[in-house]
């Protein structure tokens, strides 16, 4: 395959050794600029992220941009069907870390999710996404500060595995008769007209992802750990993640049972709980003071992130990180998805990938980079210099675009 990767003349790679990541100070990083949005988005954060790193260090640190490229753009530079290159891949694999904006996944046909594909490929198992408020934004409940949460979603299992056939086709009526005839299943209310999914939900991936959590937790200083699943209905799926997030817990952190359990407490007392996916979604809005650092599957962290994102002004402001832990690779990205109505107008909002820039740089352990984006942003929403989707129920705001909210940001460094 031809390659169209150009990769900068100066900058090392970051590297981890022994669980210990080691990060030069001209870091390689790839990046994706994303479909829709992307490249409104990505052009924005680059120079907030960029800014913030000269601000901090004086010219004695400095991101080395690598783009790599997946997607609608990737079909453009590679060629028909070129969705996922695997120079891709292989540059995330080399060099750690990477960056990326949303990329389109279409419904019902069509090609699987490249962003999940990402996940699976690199094995990175959790899909860290903190929800916190910042000062000012407009938000649709009473005390959006209460809420200040950290959601850890499995990110690699559950129906995102993709394993669906579709009603009619000779695979579906195989699943059919496999279940039916072999398995003895006799609850398919229509067995002739469904389309099949299988859910896969291990012990390792589920120990691997709240293992990650308990350790954010004790590292972050947080109350609780909350395991959220919906193992009522699904016993050995869900229901299995609650019973061997439990038993890690008391196996590799001592935990131990309180008030006859299964809730248990950790030496320095966190407490490991578990919730009901359906009261768990009703509670984060009556009583999220209750919720602190999150472990759950992967389809309820999808519907979870977005809608805790909404607590505090919406998705966005809404970061995050899809990381393996072990072998140290990472690739940070917003959220939300393409946003595509307002593609090429310069009018969304660039937080979520700013922010997911700030958790890569406080990643990397450039802290002063990543506290003064945090700063500085949180400095311009109190000015009230906003992009659309905050002005519209802000008192008072300056409504700016895109690449002008960047702009505000970066003069508000000093
Ligand atoms: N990780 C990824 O790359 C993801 C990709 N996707 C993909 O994105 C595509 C579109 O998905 P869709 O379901 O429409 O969800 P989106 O998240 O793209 O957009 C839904 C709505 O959320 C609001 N929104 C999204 N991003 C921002 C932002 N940066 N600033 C302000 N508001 C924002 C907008 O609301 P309003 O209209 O009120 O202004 C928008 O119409 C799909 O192909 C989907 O698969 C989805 C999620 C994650
Ligand atoms: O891959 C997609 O298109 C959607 C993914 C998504 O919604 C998410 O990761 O939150
Ligand atoms: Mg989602």
């Amino acid at each position: 395959m031809t390659t169209h990767i150009k990769v900068p003349a100066q900058g090392e790679k970051i590297s981890m050794q022994s669980g210990k990541l080691t990060v030069p100070d001209r870091p390689i990083i790839p990046f994706v600029e994303g479909d829709g949005t992307g490249p409104d988005i990505w052009n924005a954060s680059v120079r907030v992220i960029d800014a913030a790193v000269a601000k901090a260090y004086g010219g004695q640190r400095q991101i080395e941009w690598l783009e790599v490229y997946a997607g609608e753009k990737s079909v453009q530079v590679y060629g028909e069907g070129q969705w996922l290159p695997e120079e891709t891949l292989t540059a995330f694999r080399e060099y750690l870390f990477g960056i990326k904006g949303p990329l389109t996944t279409p419904v019902g046909g069509g090609i699987r999710s490249i962003n999940v594909a990402l996940r699976q490929e690199l094995d990175l198992y959790a899909c860290v996404r903190p929800v916190q408020y910042f000062q000012g934004v407009p938000s649709p409940v009473k005390r959006p500060q209460d809420v200040d949460m950290v959601i850890f979603r499995e990110n690699t299992e559950d129906i995102y595995a993709g394993i669906e056939y579709r009603a009619g086709t000779p695979e579906a009526a195989r699943m059919r008769d496999f279940l039916v005839g072999e398995m003895g299943v006799t609850k398919i209310r229509f067995p002739d007209s469904s389309s099949f999914g299988v859910k896969p939900v291990s012990q390792e991936g589920t120990e691997r992802l709240v293992r990650a959590a308990i350790q954010f937790a004790l590292d972050n200083g947080r109350k609780s750990v909350s395991l959220v699943h919906k193992g009522n209905i699904m016993k050995f799926t869900e229901g299995g993640f609650r019973d061997w997030g439990y038993d890690l817990a008391k196996r590799e952190f001592g935990a131990v049972e309180i008030d006859g359990g299964p809730w248990c407490q950790l030496p320095n007392g966190i407490v490991i709980k578990d919730v009901i996916a359906d009261n768990f979604l009703q509670q984060i809005l009556t009583r999220p003071t209750d919720y602190d650092v999150i472990a759950t599957l992967n389809l309820n962290g999808d519907y979870v992130s977005d809608a805790l994102a909404a607590q505090v002004g919406g998705i966005g402001i809404a970061p995050g990180a899809n990381i393996n832990y072990v072998s140290g690779h990472a690739i940070f990205e917003a959220t939300h998805g393409t946003a595509p109505k307002y593609a090429g107008k310069d009018v969304i909002n660039p937080s979520s990938v700013i922010l997911s820039g700030e958790m890569m740089l406080r990643y990397m352990g450039w802290t002063e980079a990543a506290d003064l984006i945090l700063k500085s942003l949180d400095a311009t929403i109190q000015q009230k210099f906003v992009t659309y989707d905050f002005a519209r129920s802000m008192e008072g705001a300056h409504e700016v675009k895109t690449s002008e909210f960047a702009n505000k940001i970066i003069e508000n460094m000093g």
